[in-house]
C-alpha cells in the first residue's frame, strides 16, 4: 500500500491565491503555508472548511521507565486513562473547546483498566512494551498488530466524516523510546535526541541518555529497518501511532502532528510509506530536541511553539484554530487586484 498523492494542481492554485491576496507576499507566514498544504490534500482552492477534528490517543506504558528514565510510575498511564474518559485530561480539555471528537485507544497499558468503557481495552496488543535497552519493544507479530490497530482506528475515524486528523499518546516513560527510535532514523546520538521528558533532573537526564545509547548499542544495524526499528526501539502505541498516520496519508486525510512521540512515528511512517509526509503539517514545537531534529528531517515548521510537552495530542489540538483562520484567510480575503481596482 501507498500515500495517495496530493494535488499539485489544487497546491499550485492555492499558492497562486496567495501570492495574488491583498496582503504582501508571504505577509501571512505560515498560516498562508497552512491553506496551500490543506488545498494539496484537499484537491480544491480555497480549501474547505475543517469541521470534522478526531484525536485518537494511544496509550501504552514502557519498561524502562522503571529505570530511572522518569520521575512518574507507570500507574499514571491507566490513571490518566479514566481521565481521557471522563473529559479532564489537558487534551479532552481542549477537544471540547476546538469541536474535537476524542477517542482513546488502550494499545499495551500495564494496569487492567477497570471502570472504563471495555471497548477502551478490546484490541489491546500487549501489556507494557519491553525496556528497550534490555530487550526488543516487542515481537514483530506484535507489530504488525499493532499496526493494523493503528490503521483500523484511522480508518473508523474517516468512515465516521473525519476531515483532519490528530494522533496522541499517553504513556509514562514514552519520552525514551521516542528518542531512541528518532536517533536511530536520523543517525545522531543518545545526546543529541534525550531530553527532560515530563522533567528528569541532571542526573535522571544522564541516566535517560545512557539508557538510549544502550538501547541503540542493543538494536545495532537491525535499526536500518523501520519495521525492526518499531520492533526492537518503539512499543506497541508507536506502531498503532505510525499505522495511523499511514492510513491517513493512504486514505488521502490531512494528519496534524503533535509532540516527540508524534513525530517519532511521523519519520517511521514516511520511511514504510514514502509521500506519507505530504499529509502531515506540525502542530507545535516540543522542548524535547528530537522533536525539532525529526521536525526538520521531515521539512515541516510548528505552527506553535508555546513550550508545551504534555503529550496526548495537547500540542496539536492548540493549533487548530489556526489550521481554521488559514482556510478562512485563503477563502475570505480580497485579492489585491480586486482592492486596486474595484
Ligand atoms: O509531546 C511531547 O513532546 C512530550 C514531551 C514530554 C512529555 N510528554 C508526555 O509525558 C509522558 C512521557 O514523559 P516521560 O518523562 O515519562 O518520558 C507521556 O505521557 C507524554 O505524553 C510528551
Ligand atoms: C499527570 C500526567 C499527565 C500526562 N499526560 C501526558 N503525559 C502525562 C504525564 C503525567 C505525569
Amino acid at each position: 500500500m501507498s500515500a495517495l498523492p496530493v494535488s499539485y494542481v489544487a497546491a499550485a492554485d492555492a499558492r497562486s491565491r496567495l501570492a495574488g491576496l491583498a496582503t504582501p507576499p508571504g505577509a501571512l507566514g505560515l498560516l498562508g503555508e497552512t491553506a496551500v498544504w490543506l488545498s494539496a490534500a484537499q484537491g480544491v482552492c480555497p480549501p474547505r472548511p475543517v469541521p470534522n477534528v478526531h484525536v485518537a490517543v494511544f496509550a501504552g506504558d514502557h519498561g524502562v521507565a522503571a529505570y530511572g528514565v522518569t520521575p512518574f510510575p507507570s500507574a499514571v498511564t491507566g490513571l490518566m486513562v479514566r481521565a481521557f474518559v471522563d473529559g479532564t485530561a489537558g487534551v479532552a480539555v481542549l477537544a471540547r473547546q476546538h469541536g474535537a471528537g476524542l477517542r482513546v485507544v488502550d494499545v499495551s497499558v500495564d494496569a487492567d483498566l477497570d471502570g472504563v468503557p471495555a471497548e477502551i481495552s478490546a484490541s489491546k496488543v500487549m501489556r507494557g512494551s519491553g525496556a528497550i535497552h534490555l530487550v526488543d519493544a516487542m515481537s514483530h507479530e506484535q507489530t504488525d498488530a499493532a499496526l493494523a490497530l493503528g490503521a483500523q482506528v484511522a480508518d473508523e475515524a474517516i468512515d465516521a466524516g473525519a476531515d483532519l486528523l490528530i494522533g496522541g499518546d499517553m504513556g509514562i516513560g514514552n519520552t525514551t523510546p521516542a528518542a531512541a527510535l528518532i536517533g536511530a532514523s536520523l543517525g545522531v546520538s543518545s545526546e543529541q535526541v534525550t531530553g527532560r521528558g515530563t522533567g528528569v533532573d541532571d542526573e535522571g537526564l544522564r541516566v535517560k541518555q545512557r539508557v538510549v545509547a544502550n538501547a541503540l548499542r542493543r538494536a545495532g544495524m537491525r535499526v536500518k529497518d523501520p519495521h525492526d526499528r518499531l520492533t526492537a526501539l518503539g512499543g506497541a502505541d508507536f506502531a498503532a501511532h505510525a499505522g495511523y498516520l499511514m492510513q491517513a496519508a493512504r486514505r488521502g486525510v490531512p494528519v496534524l502532528l503533535d509532540g516527540v512521540i508524534s513525530v517519532a512515528c511521523a519519520l517511521i511512517a514516511e520511511e514504510i510509506q514514502p509521500g506519507s509526509v505530504a499529509w502531515f503539517a506540525a502542530g507545535h514545537r516540543s522542548p524535547e530536541p528530537a522533536q525539532s531534529l525529526a521536525l526538520d528531517r521531515l521539512g515541516l515548521s510548528p505552527l506553535l511553539d508555546l513550550g508545551m510537552r504534555l503529550g496526548e495530542g495537547s500540542g496539536a489540538v492548540a493549533a487548530v484554530p489556526l489550521v481554521r483562520s488559514a482556510v478562512t484567510l485563503l477563502t475570505e480575503v480580497a485579492l489585491l487586484s480586486d482592492v486596486l481596482e474595484p
